[in-house]
């Protein structure tokens, strides 16, 4: 029987028609094989309608996937106790025979598709299946790639109805052009609590053959927002056999001198700045989380994949985060997850306003002490809380730049982690190709609760992209420094670290980002003189000096200056022969790598001959 006819079979009228207005035998194909399989109870398809987005809002009340908090439009929701971050593990890419790729987690894909299926037949009975269609990128732009989402669950097409431009009419548009992504998603079968029962077999499979990303008992968004990181990993891939960028960035705009508007991109880890640093309160917005970077006309432009925020809410607080703290306190639409709810309300850690001490968090019910089965004790809110809300909210987002059909030119490119004893908080790279290797190619972070497992563990994570890496690790460096081929003018690249410590304290307040903002800003049209050091160029005391006054309002102090920005040698030089070490062990890496790593550790031995171990900023200064 031919698809349509197998669809007309499965679904009610209603929703048969909105599937039969698009003209795509590949997407009936798929809809029909997945429905037969799932064996869903029912249907629902979303157009881009008020209506159907207010019937997947209502559903994820009505499943008690989300419950209403007092607020209008807030909603809460909670992921099981151990579902609470992205699950490395059981994530995986299929490659034909499994073949081994650098870093990555691979499967066999016959193996895995088989598996996947198996654990999927029937999971849906007695459920509602939510047929969804959203863009990645504005619509009808250079940017956009249409994409399909399948799912049992009404909090994923809500959350994903907030993050993402509604797509149906696109595929109506696009018709039998689309080249487009699928996801098929099943929260699996569900606890008293609405979360995920079954975790043994909770699984994360991609295919890149098919670009389609398959996701089972699971609900925690990262694992389940299909086009969010699951779909992450199909453009890398994209991007990398087409020649352009697709990154784990945000893009924001800073505000120069005299009005100029420069936009920027930055790549740190899951939960190392990219949503704080966008939402610098006196810069703006475009977008936290994921960023495509495509050449046109010779430029590097850049655009949101997303419309909305899925943001780390711990720590949230009115004075450093003023805009989110308001409209977390505003009637607009808000989807919360794993925070501590008392009478309605939500509250989670280190918000700098008192919270009670019982509710109800991720744990259930909650008190203060309580302690989780491995005797850890529980705080009030997960590490990794959330909320969901999309940016039209922030009176800080430039919304002209979200919706711009050839993105906004790429002034420079930010790459950071957490790293508590190497890098200094700022610098510039000599060149495109420096910054590529030694700030890119070259970054570590220490882990964090965005991943199940050990946190505070030094970890490689190149281009914070390695847990979405669904390449050969070498084919996309060689994309990266192949980059500067496509463009006349290359945006300048920058490392940051928001997170050095001493003696256990951080040397940085984490308002002082702002600053370094304002200073590369000022770095990418050549409006301030920097020192020249051997891992790149750091900014003059005085200028920083000038802009803490300006920016904060605050004394900087030369000492401050000098502790911060000296150069760590020994920290230094053992980090290129920790990543010189990875890649030797690779092949297929561009020979250019080693010789840019070797030219640093060049440098940085001729300083140490001169300075010694530890070089002050202050000696470097006009050399
Ligand atoms: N010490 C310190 N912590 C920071 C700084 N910026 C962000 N954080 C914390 O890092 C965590 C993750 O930040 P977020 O911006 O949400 O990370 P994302 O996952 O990359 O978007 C939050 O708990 C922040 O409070 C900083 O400058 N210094
Ligand atoms: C959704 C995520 O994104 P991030 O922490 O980078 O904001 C995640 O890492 O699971
Ligand atoms: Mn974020």
């Amino acid at each position: 029987m031919e698809p349509l006819e197998r669809l007309e079979k499965l679904l009610d009228g209603e929703q048969f028609e909105k599937i039969k207005s698009i003209d795509n035998p590949e997407l009936h194909a798929f809809l029909a094989e997945w429905i037969e399989w799932l064996e869903p109870d029912r249907v629902f398809v979303c157009t881009d309608s008020p209506e159907d987005e207010a019937y997947v809002k209502w559903k994820a009340l009505y499943y008690g996937e989300e419950k209403m908090l007092e607020m209008p439009n807030h909603t809460v929701h909670y992921d099981n106790y151990y579902d609470q971050a992205r699950d490395k593990a059981n994530t995986a890419i299929l490659t034909p025979g499994g073949k081994p790729l650098p870093y990555l987690n691979t499967k066999d894909r016959e193996e895995g598709l088989k598996e996947i299926r198996e654990l999927m037949k029937g999971i849906m009975k007695g459920k509602e299946l939510f047929v969804c269609f959203f863009v990645l990128g504005p619509r009808n732009s250079i940017f956009t790639i249409p994409a399909v989402q399948l799912t049992d669950s009404a909090y994923v097409a809500h959350s994903e109805f907030i993050l993402y431009r509604k797509g149906y009419e696109e595929f109506k548009r696009l018709g039998r052009s689309a080249r487009f992504f699928r996801f098929v998603h099943s929260e699996g079968e569900l606890d008293e609590r609405k979360t995920s029962k079954n975790l043994d077999k909770r699984r994360v499979y991609i295919d890149l053959e098919d670009e389609t990303v398959y996701s089972v008992n699971t609900q925690y968004g990262g694992n389940t927002i299909g086009l969010k990181k699951p779909a992450f990993r199909l453009t890398i891939a994209r991007a990398v056999n087409e020649g352009w960028l697709s990154e784990h960035m945000f893009l924001m705009r800073v505000n120069g001198p005299h009005g100029r508007k420069t936009y920027f991109t930055g790549a740190y880890p899951s939960m190392c700045g990219k949503t704080s640093t966008a939402m610098i309160s006196w810069e703006n917005i475009v977008g936290d989380d994921l960023t495509f970077i495509l050449p046109v006309n010779g430029v590097a432009r850049g655009a949101n994949v997303e419309k909305g925020v899925f943001g780390i809410i711990q720590g949230v607080n009115p004075e450093d985060d003023p805009i989110i703290w308001e409209i977390l306190h505003s009637p607009v639409e808000i989807i919360f997850s794993n925070v501590l709810v008392k009478d309605g309300k939500p509250y989670w850690n280190d918000m700098g306003v008192p919270i009670p001490d019982e509710g109800e968090n991720h744990s259930g019910k909650w008190w203060k002490g309580k302690k989780d089965a491995e005797g850890n004790e529980i705080p009030p809110s997960h590490k990794n809380a959330r909320f969901t809300v999309s940016l039209e909210h922030f009176p800080n987002a430039d919304l002209e730049a979200l919706e711009s059909p050839c993105g906004v030119e790429v002034g420079g490119m930010i790459f950071g982690g957490r790293d508590a004893d190497t890098w200094p908080p700022v610098r510039e790279a000599f060149n495109w190709r420096h910054g590529v290797i030694t700030m890119g190619a070259a970054l570590e972070s220490e882990t964090t609760a965005a991943t199940l497992g050990k946190e505070g563990v030094r970890a490689f994570n190149p281009m914070a992209i390695l847990d979405f890496m669904s390449v050969h690790l070498g084919d996309y460096i060689r994309n990266y420094l192949d980059f500067e081929k496509r463009v006349k003018k290359t945006p300048k690249i920058f490392a940051v670290n928001y997170f050095l410590r001493e003696n256990g304290k951080w040397l940085n307040h984490k308002l002082d980002k702002g600053v370094w903002l304002k200073w590369m800003e000022l770095r990418v049209h050549g409006d301030v003189d920097a020192i020249e050091t051997p891992i790149g160029y750091i900014p003059k005391y005085e200028d920083l000096a000038r802009l803490f006054r300006e920016v904060l309002n605050k004394e900087y102090t030369r000492e401050d200056y000098e502790m911060q920005f000296k150069i760590r040698v020994p920290e230094l030089l053992a980090k290129i022969d920790r990543i010189e070490g990875i890649y030797r062990k690779l092949d297929n890496v561009p020979e250019e790598l080693f010789q840019i790593l070797e030219e640093e550790r060049r440098r940085l031995l001729e300083a140490r001959e001169k300075y010694g171990d530890y070089i002050s900023p202050f000696a470097l200064e006009g050399v």
